[in-house]
């Protein structure tokens, strides 16, 4: 391999780059009363390449990018970014770094979908004035440039809920390098830009990525989707458990080579269910004409022990079946069968109640406590078993917890961690695991591994297969396509609200998949374009 380095603490200073450097972080430490989060990290990256930050949860990717932001401040190391160089220890504040040329795009673009792309602009930047008044003829010219700049088919006074994902998202990064200077001194940080994304529109983004490198832009990606980096990234810098474990400079490493380093081992590889599983396939819950928000008449059965994947494009109704399931959406018509029984829920609590658990897509956002610890996001799904004569017992609670801890293989302190204080991944297993206590009849995952690295996924399918094996019925809705081919027994396709397929496992592969949901996206392009 060229210019790779692949394994080593000697891999952690690349100081023949240094002198081309768009940044340079060099010895960076930072702990967190006691955990070490950086140690010693070191990495470079070069102008107008795209730089893969890649590494397993909580192996310090984030740490890296919010003490590069101003947000943390670090305990030791030296930065430079085109050769300035910036105080970390004292002084280096979001505003620093804004002024440093950094420019951050977070998951959550921060855009305002019902404003107009123009006036996302100018929140960010400011209303040009003429006058008293707002310039709008100097803000639409300077955004409608911008747009064409980056390719972008759509006009300054286009609102932000009409643009497709990949859309978006170029838009959030074309904002946030709206003040790019002639050199092109700005660097670049997208923080798991294609998570939310389905594989096309992943696709469509990183090729204009890729692009913005081209043209001299730097770009540093954090990703745990190996494959769309593996496609984009120049230079890669692999952390494991705060360090860096790897450096590639200008190579293409294979996955595997990726995985090993990231682990420090050889990781089985996630192995598809192959075929339909053959458990007990007794019918356990179905819905009939359900409608409802996006749903226009669903019909499908779930069985005990059986993993049912509910595929399609962003819109095409995945999450709302799982949401009219729990109780968290009332449907307009239609009707459900628990167990031979019918099941109308009222709200969440009659879910519950029934054995039904739902892990949503926006865990930190609606499965979490997040400044509550780890044992008390364990206990919350358990609570009427954990409290004594009105007293939780603390010592049972603190138990159970840490067994929980061990048998998911959650990485943290301890169980009295914040749950704030844990990475993507290992929150997203406490998750699940809160659900899991509860041995639930019907268990419904929404995106269940978005975010969480390639050793914890093999975890967690581990964990869900187990679920099945135990005669749990389980439905997952997933834009990872992979996902669904490497789980699931048998996938419907939905597409506008409505089932378009159904594919048992081991008939198709992931191309097959694709090519199937894709399908669904060019015959509604072709209807939308016939009627317009
Ligand atoms: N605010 C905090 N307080 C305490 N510990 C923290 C805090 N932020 C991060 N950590 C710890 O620092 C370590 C590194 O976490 P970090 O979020 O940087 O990992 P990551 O590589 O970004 O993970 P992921 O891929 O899951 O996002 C972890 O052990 C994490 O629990």
């Amino acid at each position: 391999m060229t210019n790779a380095v692949i394994g080593g603490a000697s891999a952690a200073s690349p100081g023949d780059l240094e002198t081309a450097a768009a940044l340079r972080l060099a010895h960076l430490s930072k702990d967190f009363s006691g955990t070490r989060a950086l140690d010693d990290v070191s990495l470079v990256v070069r102008p107008g390449t795209v730089h893969a930050l890649l590494g397993g949860n909580g192996s310090g990717k984030s740490t890296t990018i919010k003490i590069l932001a101003g947000v943390y401040s670090a305990d030791a190391g030296e930065l430079e970014i085109f050769g300035q160089p910036f105080d970390l220890q004292h002084g280096y504040t979001p505003t620093t770094a804004q002024a440093a040329g950094t420019r951050f795009v977070h998951q959550d673009l921060g855009l305002f979908e019902d404003l107009s792309i123009e006036e996302n602009f100018a929140l960010d930047n400011g209303y040009p004035r003429r006058g008293p008044g707002i310039d709008w003829r100097t803000l639409r010219r300077r955004v409608n440039a911008l747009l064409g700049e980056y390719e972008l088919d759509a006009r300054a006074e286009t609102p932000v809920r009409e643009l497709r994902p990949s859309d978006r998202t170029m838009v959030a990064i074309a904002r946030a390098l709206q003040d790019q200077d002639e050199d092109n001194r700005r660097v670049l940080v997208l923080d798991e830009p294609t998570a939310r994304l389905a594989a096309h529109e992943s696709e469509v983004l990183l090729q204009r990525v890729r692009r913005r490198a081209e043209l001299g832009q730097t770009v540093v990606i954090v990703s745990h989707r190996l494959r769309e980096v593996l496609a984009v990234a120049d230079d890669f810098t692999i952390y494991r458990d705060g360090r860096v474990a790897g450096t590639i400079v200008d190579d293409s490493p294979t996955e595997d080579e990726l995985i090993q380093t990231m682990a420090g081992r050889a990781v089985k590889a996630l192995r598809p269910t192959g075929e339909a599983s053959s458990g007990d396939r007794a019918p356990v819950f179905s819905v009939s004409g359900l409608r409802g928000g996006p749903l226009r008449g669903i019909d499908f059965t779930v069985h005990r022990g059986e993993i049912l994947g509910l595929a399609g494009l962003v819109g095409s109704g995945r999450s709302s079946i799982l949401k009219v399931i729990f109780g968290e959406h009332a449907a307009e018509a239609g009707s459900m069968d628990f167990d031979g029984t019918p099941y109308r829920p009222k709200n969440i609590g009659d879910a519950m109640a029934a054995g039904i658990g739902l892990v949503p897509e926006d865990r930190a956002g609606e499965a979490a406590f997040l400044e509550r610890t780890v044992s008390e996001n364990l206990a919350i799904g358990t609570l009427t078993d954990n409290w004594t004569h009105g007293f939780m017992p603390r010592g049972r609670e603190r138990r159970r917890a840490t067994d929980l801890i061990r048998s998911f293989g959650v990485k943290v302190a301890g169980p009295d961690a914040l749950f704030s204080a844990m990475s993507g991944g290992n929150q997203q297993k406490v998750v699940i695991a809160r659900w899991m206590q509860r041995k639930p009849t019907l268990l419904l995952l929404d995106e269940p591994t978005q975010g969480v690295d390639v050793m914890s996924r093999a975890d967690i399918y581990d964990i869900i297969r187990r679920a099945a094996a135990d005669g749990c019925a389980v439905v997952v809705a997933s834009s990872d396509l992979a996902e669904i081919h490497a789980l699931c027994d048998r996938t419907l396709v939905l597409s506008r609200g409505e089932i378009s397929d159904e594919v048992l496992a081991g008939e198709l592969d992931v191309d097959g998949l694709t090519s199937l949901v894709l399908r669904e996206k060019k015959m509604n392009d072709a209807s939308t374009e016939t009627r317009s």
